[in-house]
Parts: structure tokens; sequence; C-alpha cells
């Protein structure tokens, strides 16, 4: 017999119990799910984190549940526990889908996540329409449209609890700036806002804080850079996907600032793409104050220069087709 199992796991005091959040992941035992479930599962404001996939959440669970952290951790395999995974979940993460492999376009992955996140949109409508969801999911400029329109049907949208994760994009710019600047990148933040695709991913250098001033070489190089980082990575790990550990850090950046709103904690502002009035648009990516009900207040672009003007129209050619592939998608 292997050591430590004479005592029975069914005659131990029953562990867990302390106050906190309930959050799913759906995806959890992906290249980005399984560093976020280790993540969440260090974060004191998850009481119980539930992980699910249609493969290996069994290891993934065992693994995770043996840190000495608070969340007690539960797991769910195959869209038969898909149920069971949502109810009761305050906060849901949806990293669940196929990456992109080099010269794709984060739109070449719509074919199966659309489907996929559709799937997972309406266990959320039926299990824990009230929970706050976070979609990962690429192309996001699709795939929020997607799950806005699955909710609307289901009649339980709620606009303040749809966010589409654009986090990682403000972590690359907050690190790129900083390096030019010379500056250590947690004293840095830069606004982007649009949406997560290429041209769509605005940064707005004009407002970074601290306030900076940049040469056009500069502009052009960070503004390149911020809106490849994606495709830096995936040709960097040349056909075994993309971003998967910095993702799961901007995830858990994310995560967090959501629950810290919904504990009630004030000023908790950070970037993300939402059903939004800032543009024409109907989705939009841009700053926003979180809270108890989501997201409560949503930013103005405020002032842009010519180039950030410029680069806006281009955004929002690209985000009108990509809003309304998803929408389509549901409603044909
Ligand atoms: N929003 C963002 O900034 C970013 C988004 N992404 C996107 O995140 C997604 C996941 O990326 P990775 O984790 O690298 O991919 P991965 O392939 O390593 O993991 C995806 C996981 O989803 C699971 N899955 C597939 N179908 C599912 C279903 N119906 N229900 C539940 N789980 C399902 C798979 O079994 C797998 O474990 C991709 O679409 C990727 O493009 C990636 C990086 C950044
Ligand atoms: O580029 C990709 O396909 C993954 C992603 O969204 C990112 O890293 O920003």
């Amino acid at each position: 017999m292997e050591e430590g199992c004479s005592l029975n796991r069914a005659n131990c005091r029953s562990k867990g119990g302390s106050a906190g959040f309930k959050v799913a992941i759906l995806g959890a035992a992906g290249g980005i799910g399984q560093p976020l479930a280790l993540l969440m599962k260090m974060n004191p404001l998850v009481s119980v984190l539930h992980l699910y996939d249609v493969v290996n959440t069994p290891g993934v669970t065992a693994d995770i549940s043996h840190m000495d952290t608070g969340a007690v951790v539960r797991g769910f395999l195959g869209q038969q526990q898909l149920e069971d995974a949502l109810i009761g979940m305050d906060l849901v993460i949806i990293p669940a889908g196929v990456p992109r492999k080099p010269g794709m376009t984060r739109d070449d992955l719509f074919n199966i996540n659309a489907g996929i996140v559709k799937t997972l949109c309406e266990g959320i409508a039926k299990c824990c329409p009230q929970a706050i969801v976070n979609i990962i999911s690429n192309p996001v400029n699709s795939t929020v449209p997607i799950a806005a329109e699955v909710f609307k049907k289901a009649g339980t949208f709620d606009p303040k609890r749809l966010l589409g994760v654009t986090m990682l994009d403000v972590v690359r710019a907050n690190t790129f700036v900083a390096e030019v600047l010379g500056l250590d990148p947690r004293e840095v933040d830069v606004p982007v806002v649009g949406g997560h695709a290429g041209v769509t991913i605005l940064p707005l250098l004009s407002q970074v804080k601290p306030p900076s001033s940049f040469t056009q070489k500069e502009i052009d190089y960070l503004t390149d850079r911020i809106q490849n980082g994606g495709t830096e990575v995936v040709e960097a790990k040349a056909g075994s996907g993309s971003a998967t550990l910095s993702m799961a850090y901007a995830a858990v950046k994310f995560a967090d600032a959501c629950l810290r709103g919904m504990r009630g904690d004030a000023g908790v502002i950070q970037c993300a793409f939402v059903a939004s009035q800032v543009t024409e648009l109907p989705f939009f990516a841009s700053k926003l104050r979180l809270g108890r009900t989501g997201v409560e207040e949503i930013y103005p672009l405020g002032p842009l220069n010519d180039y950030e003007r410029s680069g806006l129209e281009k955004a929002k050619k690209e985000l009108a087709a990509s809003i309304h592939k998803g929408i389509s998608f549901v409603r044909k």
C-alpha cells in the first residue's frame, strides 16, 4: 500500500470553506489553461476552482489540488460534465480552443473556435447566468459578439458581465514601452484600445503614464511590435502554438481585477473588449472601471493625435467585419 494511504480520504475532515469567489476555467488542460489554473489556485480571492476541459482534467486537477493554498480544486471532463462545472460560478474564464500556427491569422481560428465558444456560453446561460465571463479564445473580436448573441438568445445577456480579454496587449505594450524609455515596466501604463488582432490593436502612446514623448521612429516601432506581439510568439514557437505563459499571467492579472471589483474595491481600471458606445461599433476595447456588477463605467478614448486617429479608422474597419461575422454565426 502506498505511504500515506492509511488515512482514507473519505475519513479526512472536509477542507476549504474559506470566503471567496468560485471560478471556473474552461479549457483548463491547455497551454494557457494549465498555468492559468496554477496561478488562480494561488489567488487568495478564490475559494473554489473548477477545471473543465474535454481532455486531461483529472491529471491537471490532481496535480494542482496538492498546492497548499486556500482554493478547493475540482476537475470536470467532457461535455457531460460541463453543467456541473458551471453551476454556482461567480467568474468563468474561457481559454478553450485551437491556437494559431505560423502563417495563420486569428480569424483563421474562427471555424473551430466559434462553435466551441458558442457551446460553452450556452452552458453558462443555463447554469450560471449571473457569472462574469472572461473570453480569451480567439478571434476575440468575433468570439465576444458570439457570446453576446448566445446570451441574448437565452435572455441572460448583461453587457456588464461579458469581457473579452485584451490584457496581453496592455502587458506587452507596458513591457515594450518601458524598454524604450528605460523604465521598470511596473511603473508604465499604456492604454490599448480597439480589439485584439493586428491593426485593431491600437496603443495610445500619447496617453502613456508616466507622460512621455516618443520620436516618430519609436512610435512606428512600438505600434508595430505591440500589434504583432502575438505573431512574434507564434513564429518563435514555430508550429507548437501561441503565447501561453504570458497569456496566463495576463489572464490572471485581469481575472484578479474582476474579482477585486466584485469584492467592492474602488478604482479598479483595466482595458477590455466589451459592448460599448465609445464608438459607433457595438463592441470596442477601451479603459473601463470594474465593480461589484462587472463593467461599471467605460471611459471615452480621450484626446488622440493624428497618428492615433488614422489608426482608429483602420481598426474600426476591420473590427466591424469581425464583429459582424461573430453575430451572423449565431443568428444564421
Ligand atoms: N486573448 C488573448 O490575448 C489570447 C488568446 N489566445 C487564444 O486562446 C486559445 C487557447 O490557446 P492555448 O491554450 O494555447 O491552446 P491549447 O490547444 O494549448 O489549449 C486549448 C484547450 O482547449 C481545450 N478545448 C478544446 N475544445 C474544447 C471544448 N469544447 N470545451 C472545453 N475545452 C476545449 C483543448 O482540449 C485544450 O486543452 C486559442 O484560441 C488562442 O488563440 C492565446 C493567446 C492570447
Ligand atoms: O497571437 C495569437 O494567436 C495569440 C494571441 O492572441 C496573442 O498572443 O496575442
